[in-house]
């Protein structure tokens, strides 16, 4: 971490294979931000968190996320940067087949703990944080959308990130369970760990105001409005 700084792109550009995506990127987010990543579909806001998980690599520019330098980021070090990271997006869900309990210790086993009550410990601690401490032998099933979402937010916090990345985590919820997530991740963020939300969900925005950034003709703009 460069001082408070967690995300620190300078003059990025963002390819998609030979398209430029974003051009000149200038982004920087710090501990304990929350700030809200808007644009129309197709727009780029998927392409720039992948630049941030390392998912895609950056062209010309620097770019830092969580002490890395994203240029210089080889395959071995993804995984690493990924424990600074807590990804909550539709695509990472639960295990059907597996409890609450089994769920949080497969990510944690994945992630290199090996001490059986460090992990025990680790996994009520952070169903705590969500709320849902009583939930531990349930299966996803077994309770609702907006607690299934909460399952997945502790996960994210497992490792103990620097910044959780959401894409749309309110995308199938109701309006009051989405308020009940969006203000967790909100509570999240001002205990230290940063919080970038992509999401088209405008009425969600003005419930809760905060920075907001725009991906639109190639640019991402800051200080956008709705
Ligand atoms: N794997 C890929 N290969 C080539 N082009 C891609 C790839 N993924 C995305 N693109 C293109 O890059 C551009 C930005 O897409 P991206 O997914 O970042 O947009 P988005 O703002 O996240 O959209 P949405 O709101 O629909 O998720 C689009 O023109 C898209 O077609």
């Amino acid at each position: 971490m460069i001082g408070n700084s967690i995300i620190k792109l300078n003059g990025v550009d963002i390819f998609q294979q030979a398209h430029l995506v974003l051009s000149n990127v200038n982004l920087h987010v710090d501990k304990g931000d929350f700030v809200w990543l808007i644009g129309q579909t197709g727009s780029g806001k998927s392409s720039l968190l992948k630049v941030i998980y390392g998912d895609l690599n950056i062209k010309n520019g620097t770019g830092h996320a969580c002490g890395y330098e994203l240029s210089k980021l080889a395959s071995k070090d993804v995984p690493y940067l990924r424990r600074k990271l807590g990804i909550v997006f539709q695509d990472f869900q639960l295990l059907t087949d597996r409890s609450i309990e089994q769920n949080l210790h497969f990510v944690m086993r994945a992630t290199g703990w090996t001490d059986k009550k460090l992990i025990a410990e680790r996994t009520l601690d952070v169903l705590e944080k969500v709320g849902l401490r009583s939930k531990l032998k349930k299966m996803p099933h077994e309770i609702s959308g907006g607690e299934q979402q909460r399952v997945v937010i502790a996960r994210a916090l497992l490792n103990d990130p620097e910044i959780i990345l959401a894409d749309e985590p309110t995308g199938n919820l109701d309006p009051e369970t989405s308020e009940e997530i969006v203000l967790l991740l909100k509570q999240i963020s001002q205990s230290g760990t940063a919080v970038l939300i992509a999401t088209h969900d405008y009425h969600i925005i003005r419930t809760f105001p905060s920075r907001i950034i725009k991906c639109e003709n190639g640019k991402v703009l800051e200080d956008a409005v709705i």
